[in-house]
């Protein structure tokens, strides 16, 4: 079928702890690849888009695979990212009620497959995040001239941990910057965590994301880093909770080498985005209608 926007394109609206997306349901789009990005960098700007820290399309998994469906993620710049916890959770939700699968599912991402498990309430999913990769604790590295213990791992994307007393002074931003570009994570760079603990179940956290170049409300992956490294050093048990800074709550539970991932997935609502007003140029098959737009 040949798309014909109408001067509109649908997409609904989620967020999991306060890390929003714009999800797209690429089935009837179909919107290739090359352009996704550059719709990621036009629709996520707040203000002047529609306002999102990422972009997901959701499209059919390939004829005889085991999977549901799959996924293409973009941060809000446009990169691509292989992983994206919190996103996970929402694709999860709404390929659930798309009709991709049942409440029990697996998805595609560039990490691996993503087996979730979306709540009868529908509000709440969990879901196992890729095996760990890459873990390397302590290392010592100057940040604008002070120096810093700093952990690594990645849960589907790159992640380093930073431990304080009190992260609600900290500048995330400014530091979380410094970290993001440190030669020693080049050239791939590294999503940024700052976190707190509270006592051996109960972790504060702020994360500065790649790709956003912020600080977000909560990223998936980063808890789940973050409970990981403090487990790693015996400063959690394995199970934890997570305090995020949208004041929302994230569990993780590690069982040997298998990180689970819990939190509310909401979906906030359904829209139609105007594609000229984005700065969106329309493909070929778009112009076709371009007496519609
Ligand atoms: N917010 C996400 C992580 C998204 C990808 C990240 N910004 C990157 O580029 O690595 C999460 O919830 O895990």
């Amino acid at each position: 079928m040949t798309y014909c926007p109408s001067a509109t394109v649908p997409f609904y609206k989620m967020q999991g702890s306060g890390n929003d997306f714009v999800v797209i349901d690429n089935r009837t789009l179909k919107l290739p690849r090359e352009a996704m990005s550059e719709w990621a960098s036009k629709i996520c700007p707040r203000a002047f888009g529609v306002g999102a820290d990422g972009l997901i399309f959701l499209e059919n998994a390939p004829e005889g695979s085991e999977l549901d469906f799959v996924w293409h993620f973009y941060n809000a710049d446009g990169s691509r990212a292989e992983m994206c916890g919190n996103g996970s959770r929402c694709a999860a939700r709404l390929g659930h009620e798309l009709g991709f699968g049942s409440r029990t599912l697996v998805f595609g991402t560039d990490a691996g497959p993503i087996h979730a498990e979306v709540s009868e309430s529908l509000d709440i999913v969990k879901v196992e995040l890729t095996p760990p990769l890459d873990l390397a604790l302590n290392a010592e590295l100057d940040v604008d001239g002070q120096k810093i213990s700093v952990h690594f791992v990645n849960t589907g994307v790159p992640h380093a941990v930073t431990i304080w007393d009190d992260v609600a002074s900290l500048d995330v931003v400014k530091l979380g910057r410094a970290l993001r570009n440190h030669p020693h994570f080049a050239p791939a760079g590294t999503n940024v965590n700052f976190i707190e603990i509270k006592d051996k179940n109960h972790i504060l956290i702020r994360t500065y994301e790649r790709g956003v170049e912020g600080e977000t409300y909560a990223c998936g992956t980063g808890n789940a880093a973050s409970a990981l490294i403090a487990h790693e050093l015996g400063l959690v048990d394995a199970e934890v909770e997570l305090t995020t800074s949208g004041n929302e709550i994230l569990n993780i539970s590690i069982e040997k080498d298998t990180v689970f991932l819990q939190g509310k997935a909401i979906k906030t609502y359904k829209g139609e985005m105007y594609l000229e007003a984005l700065g969106i140029t329309p493909g070929e098959e778009m112009r076709q209608c371009a007496h519609e737009l």
